[in-house]
């Protein structure tokens, strides 16, 4: 047996980097193992080029997004989860405030990153601004021209990126690593996956203590794994009003005595961050798998 890394994660296989730096193609042992980039993993070789995961390590932390029929692993022991948003195109919201619960959820700090700033819109500014209120690290940025606001966030990190399409994932990768499209093509050429290069999460290493993940571009980040107390308390302006409401099984909808919803009234919360609270509620509430 060998120790190694997941460093790229293309639906059923997955790219494991051993302690010698070579990288292997392997699969899982059963079809309902789930791997991804991040995870520290045992792998028994088969050949010179391919091998079986036997064993995943304990993971630090485990990001997940899911449908109403399954789940799915987006990364592993990440320790911070960058958002990438941008100017232009406008980007979606409700998007940003999946990321940043699911980010909550499974106790990752999320960091917001508006990129473009060059390209000016005051109302991505303001959207940005009022997640600083909450409480998020938020950083303006132009990847076009510097990452160096990035770098001492990424120190001593495993960093996942993700955003919507469009938004500039890729232009920061390429900027914190000049030599990623070469290696890119490298691996593909050598594990024959180039076909599935574009779709997979790939983990890149910045010096010895700091890495990122690369995810693709994200259209929609369903969190129906998420049961209504994790997500009570991912709310984060909502914590201290959580138990505080006239009947201790308030779903923050038309009950008097509502703590949240008088939050609401009063302006202190947002009322589309309660809306998105009833969205993904309701999602938990139809999950078909346990
Ligand atoms: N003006 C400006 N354009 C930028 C900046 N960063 C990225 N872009 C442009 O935005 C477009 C999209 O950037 P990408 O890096 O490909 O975006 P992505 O997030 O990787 O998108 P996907 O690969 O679809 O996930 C490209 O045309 C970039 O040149 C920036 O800081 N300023
Ligand atoms: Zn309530």
């Amino acid at each position: 047996m060998q120790e190694g890394l997941v460093v790229a994660a293309f639906g059923k296989r997955y790219n494991v980097e051993l302690t010698d730096g070579h990288v292997i193609s392997c699969v899982t042992r059963g079809k309902k193992v789930d791997n991804a980039a991040g995870d520290r993993v045992s792998i028994k070789l088969t050949d010179n080029h391919e091998g079986v995961i036997e064993k995943t390590a304990e993971r630090s932390s485990l990001l997940y997004r899911s449908n109403a029929f399954k789940s799915k692993i987006l990364a592993a022991n990440v320790t911070q989860i960058l958002i990438v948003l941008a100017t232009q195109p406008s980007f979606y919201e409700d998007l940003l405030n999946r990321c940043l619960i699911a980010a909550e959820a499974c106790g990752i700090r999320p960091v917001i990153i508006l990129n473009k700033c060059d390209m000016a819109n005051a109302e991505a500014e303001e959207k940005l601004a009022f997640y600083a209120t909450l409480g998020y690290h938020t950083v303006r940025l132009s990847a076009a021209e510097s990452v160096a606001p990035l770098l001492p966030l990424l120190d001593h990190q495993t960093s996942i990126l993700v955003g919507q399409s469009g938004m500039g994932k890729s232009t920061i990768i390429n900027a914190l690593l000049p030599e990623v499209h070469s290696r890119t093509q490298e691996i593909s050429a050598t594990l024959d996956s180039g076909k599935h290069t574009t779709t997979a999460t790939h983990l890149y290493h910045l010096d010895v203590h700091s890495a990122i993940i690369d995810s693709p571009g994200l259209q929609e980040f369903g969190l129906y794994h998420v049961d209504t107390a994790t997500l009570e308390y991912a709310f984060i302006e909502f914590r201290p009003f959580i138990g505080k409401c006239k009947f201790n099984n308030c779903t923050h909808q038309h009950e008097p005595g509502c703590a949240i919803l008088e939050q609401v009234t009063q302006g202190h919360i947002k009322r589309l961050r309660l809306q998105i609270f009833q969205q993904l509620r309701a999602e938990n509430a139809v999950r078909v798998y346990s």
